[in-house]
């Protein structure tokens, strides 16, 4: 029988060898070379990763769709509606630098590779972010990452617009290379089974309206979703080790944003670093990005080497 810790609230919580026991879907699988292309930076999910946190997550996932997809079957019977087939929508939440990334990009590959081969699209919210020019007319530049660096209206209206079934959606798209919005581009998200929407704030709650109602947001829309949580010294770490990497590939292209950061020592570029995470990265996840934790489906908790040590997991 799982041990479960007795008060978690609307949560159980599974340390991973008994979340791993859980799964008898030996078929979940990923090659060594696929999951190389999937990792982020300083990411080390591995094949044993595979077997025992995200094959008893995508058997999960596989309940929550066949059952989400009979309900909204019924529901539009009941009401005599001939609606649209619609995605299943999963959102990924969670700090700079915890590896929401990697999860994101492992569990469109996995659950691609489900039976029927479903269509599984994944965005990052970043390319809701208003364009440096507007983020700096709004006194925001040094706030990139918080909710009111986005474009909440347009990523809710992006969601909604899948969500219906609307057959060709677009969505902006950022450059980390040039830490901006890219113009001329954009992302066509194309009536798949599944869409991954993957940010920071993607759990945030609704806004009051002026006149004082809440609106809706984009979890409104999420069929399930998953919060990747670290303690914050961790991932601070993880940030600056991305930071002095980054430094050494990424930062030397010519047409890097960061470039001038490579003409720094270590020492100063670590300077620079704990810099940006005291005063942007680190205050968003306490402000904002950890208190929307209790809104996920499923909670990821990672220990110091980036390893997922327990699972909690939504119960009622
Ligand atoms: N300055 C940067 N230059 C290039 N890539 C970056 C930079 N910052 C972040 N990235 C990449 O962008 C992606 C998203 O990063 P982030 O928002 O920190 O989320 P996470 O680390 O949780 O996936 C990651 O794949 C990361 O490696
Ligand atoms: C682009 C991000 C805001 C993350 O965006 P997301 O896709 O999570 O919405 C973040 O990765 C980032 O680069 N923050 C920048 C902080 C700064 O250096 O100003």
């Amino acid at each position: 029988m799982a041990q479960r810790s007795p008060v978690s609230g609307p949560y159980v919580t599974l340390q991973r060898r008994t979340w791993a026991e859980l799964s008898d879907a030996t078929e979940i699988d990923l090659d060594e070379a696929t999951l190389a292309t999937l990792r982020g930076i300083g990411d080390p999910t591995s094949g044993l990763d595979i077997e025992e946190v995200y094959r008893p997550l995508c058997q999960l996932l596989h309940l929550y769709m066949v059952n989400t997809g009979r309900l909204y079957a019924q529901n539009n019977e009941f009401l005599h509606l001939d609606v649209r087939r619609t995605p299943f929508v999963i959102g990924v939440a969670g700090s700079v630098a915890v590896g929401k990334s990697t999860v994101s990009r492992v569990l469109q590959e996995l659950l691609r590779r489900a039976p029927g081969e479903p269509k599984v699209d994944l965005i990052t919210t970043d390319g809701f972010l208003y364009p440096n020019a507007e983020l700096e007319r709004r006194g925001l530049l040094e706030r990139k990452g918080f909710p009111e660096s986005y474009n909440r209206r347009a990523l809710l209206k992006f969601v909604m617009d899948v969500k219906s079934g609307e057959p060709r959606v677009a969505a902006p798209v950022y450059s980390h290379m040039v830490y901006d919005i890219v113009e001329d581009d954009q992302i066509i998200v194309e009536s798949p089974d599944i869409l991954i929407i993957e940010g920071l704030n993607v759990l945030q709650p609704a806004r009051v309206e002026a006149d004082g109602t809440h609106g809706l947001t984009v979890s409104d829309f999420f069929d399930f979703s998953v919060f990747v949580d670290a303690d914050e010294t961790h991932i601070k770490e993880w940030f600056l080790n991305r930071f002095m990497e980054l430094r050494r590939t990424a930062f030397t292209d010519e047409r890097s944003y960061f470039k001038p950061y490579t003409e720094l020592s270590d020492d100063e570029a670590l300077e620079m670093g704990s810099t940006v995470w005291e005063t942007i990265n680190g205050p968003n996840l306490r402000q904002n990005v950890a208190p929307t934790r209790e809104r996920a489906t499923a909670i990821l908790v990672k220990g110091s080497d980036h390893m997922v040590d327990s699972i909690r997991i939504r119960k009622v």
